[in-house]
């Protein structure tokens, strides 16, 4: 499994090497080693959602130290966003995106003070990702998927959304925050 980088500054995608045979396919999925050279802290919650075609979960993110994701898809496709939050990166408020999908088994690495969210492509897809805290909802952080500034252009029309992401707020006003001003400005 080889390790690329992206243009968001920590944000990796493990690319793994399938092997096809009569049978079908073997692919590894994670290297534990790998994850250690590369510093990234244990994993403590592995994790799966389905999701119909067109079908938009996003953009999360978790207040506090946030969490750290491997994301990856392991039937059908999913198009696949990260938003860097992280005020005090280079690349604050840029955006990166992926397909992941069950031919070429991408895992994205995610670190902690991301957004990040996605698109079913296919007709079922379904998303395993690990998170390097468990789950707590009252640390969730929710921006709104068609937020103007970010633009996302998911590529087909949206079909489904939970009610969590229909009422996110914007990105103007997560970013007021993390930078520690007013929001709205003046
Ligand atoms: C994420 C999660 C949800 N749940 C529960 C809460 C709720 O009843 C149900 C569905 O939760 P949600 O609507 O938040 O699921 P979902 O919209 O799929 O949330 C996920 O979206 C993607 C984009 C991510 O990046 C993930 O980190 C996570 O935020 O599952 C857990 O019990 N544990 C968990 O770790």
């Amino acid at each position: 499994m080889r390790v690329e980088r992206t243009p968001l500054e920590g944000v990796l995608l493990f690319v793994p090497t399938p092997h096809h045979d009569d049978r079908g396919l073997f692919t590894r999925t994670f290297d534990t080693a790998l994850a250690e050279k590369l510093g990234l802290e244990p994993f403590v919650q592995d994790s799966q959602s389905r999701s119909r075609r067109g079908v938009i979960r996003g953009m999360h993110g978790r207040t506090g130290r946030g969490e750290a994701k491997l994301v990856r898809c392991a039937r059908g496709a999913v198009y696949d966003v990260v938003v860097d939050a992280r005020p005090d990166s280079p690349t604050f408020g840029q955006r990166f995106s992926v397909v992941l999908d069950d031919e070429k088994f991408l895992s994205l690495y995610v670190p902690p003070g991301m957004l990040h969210g996605f698109q079913a492509l296919s007709e079922e897809a379904d998303v395993c990702y690990r998170i390097d805290r468990p789950h707590d909802p009252a640390e969730d952080v929710t921006v709104r998927y068609d937020d103007p500034e970010l633009a996302i252009p998911w590529p087909l029309p949206v079909t489904v959304v939970s009610e969590r992401d229909r009422t996110a707020g914007s990105w103007a006003e997560l970013r007021a925050r993390l930078v520690g001003e007013p929001y709205p400005a003046g």
